[in-house]
């Protein structure tokens, strides 16, 4: 048994998934709380605790590591559940017993989940929007939780680790959820705006990782930055296009978790998804990238999903369709942008309710 934060301590909260987020955000809740940073393997546990430090980064002295799930979610109200997309499902699910109406659920997780109907495998399958569910969506389909609320934004993880200015968006339809997020959440140097568009929200979060692949591609193209600032405006008309499908409001596209974390992710060499598209560009096979890269790349999961969902929609979103060629058909990436550069539709921004006329 892992030990417990004491009772005379403020309540504590906890992060469950110990990778790069989830330490990110563990460091940031233990400035105002103390924290639980959930890891699954033990020795991941032992190792945080005596070195304090997790793949190089300092632990705030407030952070107690566990993998006693159940401590973890009889002690805290507030749960920050931040494992990759892949992983969501299964964690929630084995959390769902243990969980009551008042726990608080703020995710920070930017991928999708896909439940299939048969065993007939994905590539082989049409999917309908009924099977794609967001995070917060996948609570609330495994549990009695009601109040939940997504953390998106630019968020790289490795420069919250390093202390710079960042902020993020807690988005959810209860305000007290939002609240929550802001008292847990903000200090000195880290600010956090509220949204109630939750589906929004997260798909700002989901979406971009779509795109920032493809402005690594042309990054290790080197096709200047004109190039990018097309890719940037087209791939924002597109996750908006994309978005209105699933029910979101073109604006949460233009705040912080939408244009916001589209330029960091579009621009840096610390974000997964870029690595990917630049490393593709430059000739690595996307097998061989996936094989040694540590940490996760979202993008790649939800290209598969989003172009299935997207084609048996009848939506049109050039960019994914182009990008799922490069990752999945081999198709060349100088390719996949002459393809793009004579698309025929240009309208360049409708007014919102005409989105679709502008993809
Ligand atoms: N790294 C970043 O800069 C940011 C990441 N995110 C998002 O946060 C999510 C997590 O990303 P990272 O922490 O970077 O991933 P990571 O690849 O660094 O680590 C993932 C961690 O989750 C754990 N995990 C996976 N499935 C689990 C399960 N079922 N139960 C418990 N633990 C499980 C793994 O053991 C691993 O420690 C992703 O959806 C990502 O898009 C969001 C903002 C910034
Ligand atoms: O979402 C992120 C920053 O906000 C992290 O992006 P990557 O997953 O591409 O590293």
């Amino acid at each position: 048994m892992d030990s417990k934060i004491s009772n005379n301590d403020i309540q504590p909260v906890a992060v469950l998934g110990a990778g790069s987020f989830g330490t990110a955000v563990a460091n940031l809740l233990a400035v105002n709380s103390p924290v639980y940073l959930y890891a699954r393997k033990p020795e991941v546990v032992e190792e945080m605790k005596s070195s304090r430090e997790h793949n190089g980064v300092r632990l705030h002295e407030r952070i107690t590591p566990t993998n006693d799930l159940q401590m973890v979610v009889e002690q805290c109200t507030t749960l920050f559940p931040v494992v990759p997309s892949s992983g969501f499902r299964d964690l929630i699910h084995k959390i769902a017993p243990m969980l009551h109406p008042y726990h608080v659920l703020i995710h920070g997780t930017k991928g999708l989940d896909v439940q299939l109907e048969s065993d007939i495998p994905f590539e082989e399958q049409r999917i309908t929007k009924k099977q794609v569910k967001t995070m917060s969506e996948v609570i609330r389909d495994e549990t009695v939780v009601v109040r939940v609320g997504a953390l998106a934004g630019p968020n790289l993880a490795t420069e919250l680790a390093q202390g710079y200015p960042a902020a993020t968006v807690v988005a959810s339809p209860f305000n007290e959820v939002i609240q929550e997020g802001i008292r847990l959440l903000k200090n000195d140097k880290f600010q956090v705006y509220g949204n109630r568009d939750i589906i929004g929200i997260e798909l700002c979060g989901v979406l971009k990782n779509i795109i920032a692949i493809a402005s690594g591609g042309i990054a290790g193209m080197g096709m200047g930055e004109n190039s990018r600032g097309l890719l940037v405006s087209r791939g924002m008309m597109e996750m908006m296009h994309i978005g209105k499908f699933f029910g979101a409001e073109p604006e949460a596209f233009m705040g912080l978790a939408g244009i916001g974390d589209m330029v960091t992710t579009c621009y840096s060499t610390y974000s997964r998804n870029f690595t990917v598209g630049n490393r593709l560009a430059k000739g690595e096979s996307l097998q061989d990238i996936l094989n040694d890269m540590e940490e996760v790349a979202e993008g790649v999961n939800t290209i598969k999903i989003v172009k299935k969902l997207t084609e048996s929609a009848g939506l049109r979103a050039p960019i994914t369709e182009n990008l799922y060629r490069v990752l999945f058909e081999n198709q060349p990436v100088n390719e996949a942008i002459d393809t793009l550069m004579k698309y025929p539709f240009n309208i360049d921004v409708s007014m919102p309710d005409r989105i679709s006329e502008a993809t």
